[in-house]
């Protein structure tokens, strides 16, 4: 089994420059965080940096973050908006940004110059931003990266020999495409939860103590605690997976069924989230799953307070058998409840669902994971949603 936590001194800058004069001591340079990502979750987490910036010796206090433009009716545009209220008013309208928190609508400006990137994006928007940000000399040598994106890529050649279809974490994507390091942010965290400064955890999958005190003290706070450990494809892999999980927990609730039914729901899919990970990133460590907040905390709240699984209980509760329209009336697409219940806010599960159901297909490996199947059939191919607990 791989090292686990990490041990790490707390994060001090490494040269410091004197004053002659006065005899001060200061920062030889300063850290510079960029947020790529103004969603819900982009939005709390730079809440959470720019305190943080602030505060900390080291920092650069001034926390950009992207914004892509959009027009509020009779407001004006969003970035104006954003740095004029200090709210994100289509993402987390509620909850007060700090004022050094600053909304940029160009991506390559809110990027340039930055030392400490997070990405935090629906995943599949990710291609389109890395291919802007792979501009020669735009990021900065020596910069460093954290994904808190829950998603996998998975690639298959079409015609291909059955086994090579391949799977990828987004930190190891980020790192191929842009050429520095990254780690990986996830756990038990519900974006306006987070926002609103309710006490939670998240887990960080680092590279090296290095790593671990640098984002420890980017993101660490009395309400957000912040463990480092050393499995970066584990907290990726499990953040990705749990939405599949989360799935699966609303067709639950949207069957009625009670939580004996939810909880054997639960531990089926953690299990078949870590035996994932552990078949096909071997390096990971199964108390990922077991003791961490990115493990089964983080499927605990998903599966109780998620998007996922809020959809997916309003996937069932749409099919006529349990909303009372007639028969051949059909139920609603999971895009169509996207748009009715997000507000703009994007499902993650029902991507994932497929790609992970098309890799394993691909790899021939369905049999080791009928549960991944089975939320896969039922979403996608009009499975009766009672099979679900078949075979399991
Ligand atoms: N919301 C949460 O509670 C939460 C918590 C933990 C992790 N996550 C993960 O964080 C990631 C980002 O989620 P989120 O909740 O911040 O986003 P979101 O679901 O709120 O989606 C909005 C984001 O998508 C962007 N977007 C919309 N259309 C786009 C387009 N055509 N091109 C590029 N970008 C576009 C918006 O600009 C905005 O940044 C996801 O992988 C999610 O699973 C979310
Ligand atoms: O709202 P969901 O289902 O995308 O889940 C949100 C977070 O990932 C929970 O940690």
């Amino acid at each position: 089994m791989a090292p686990f936590i990490t041990k790490f001194e707390p994060y001090e800058p490494e040269e410091y420059v004197i004053d002659k004069k006065s005899g001060t001591k200061s920062p030889a340079r300063l850290e510079k965080i960029a947020i790529v990502g103004s969603g819900s979750w982009g939005t709390a987490l730079a809440r959470v940096a720019a305190l943080n910036a602030a505060e900390r010796e080291g920092f650069d206090p001034e926390v950009r973050i992207w914004v892509r433009e959009h027009e509020i009716p009779g407001r004006g545009k969003l970035t104006e908006i954003f740095n004029r209220t200090h709210r994100n008013e289509r993402y987390l309208p509620d909850v007060d940004l700090p004022e050094n928190l600053v909304a940029v609508p160009s991506l390559k400006e809110t990027v340039r110059g930055a030392t400490l990137i997070l990405i935090v994006v629906p995943h599949q928007y990710l291609p389109g931003i890395l291919e802007e940000l792979k501009e020669p000399g735009l990021i900065s040598s020596g910069a460093r990266a954290i994904s808190a994106i829950k998603g996998v890529e998975v690639v298959i050649q079409k015609g291909a020999p059955q086994g090579t279809a391949r799977i990828y974490t987004y930190p190891s994507v980020i790192e191929k495409e842009l050429g520095i390091p990254c780690t990986a942010l996830g756990g038990a965290n519900i974006a306006l939860d987070v926002g609103r400064g309710e006490f939670c955890e998240t887990t960080i999958g680092v590279l090296s103590a290095k790593d671990a005190a640098l984002w420890h003290a980017v993101f660490d706070g009395p309400t957000f605690r912040v463990h480092p450990i050393e499995d970066v494809a584990g907290v990726s892999l499990s953040g990705a997976l749990k939405n599949v999980v989360a799935l699966a927990a609303g067709f639950v609730d949207g069957m009625g069924l009670g939580g004996n039914n939810k909880a054997a729901i639960l531990r089926i899919g953690l299990l078949e989230m870590s035996t994932f990970t552990l078949e096909f990133f071997p390096g990971s460590s199964p108390l990922t799953f077991s003791h961490h907040s990115a493990g089964v905390a983080d499927l605990i709240t998903t599966s109780f307070g998620g998007r996922n699984r809020k959809c997916a209980e309003a996937f069932i509760k749409s099919k006529p058998e349990y909303s009372g329209v007639k028969p051949e009336q059909r139920g609603k697409t999971f895009e169509q409840l996207e748009k009715e219940l997000l507000n703009g806010q994007k499902l993650q599960g029902t991507l994932t669902s497929r790609e992970v159901f098309e890799f394993l297909e691909a790899r021939g490996r369905l049999e080791g994971y009928p549960l991944f199947e089975k939320v896969y059939r039922i979403s996608f191919e009009e499975m009766d949603p009672k099979r679900l607990f078949e075979d399991l």
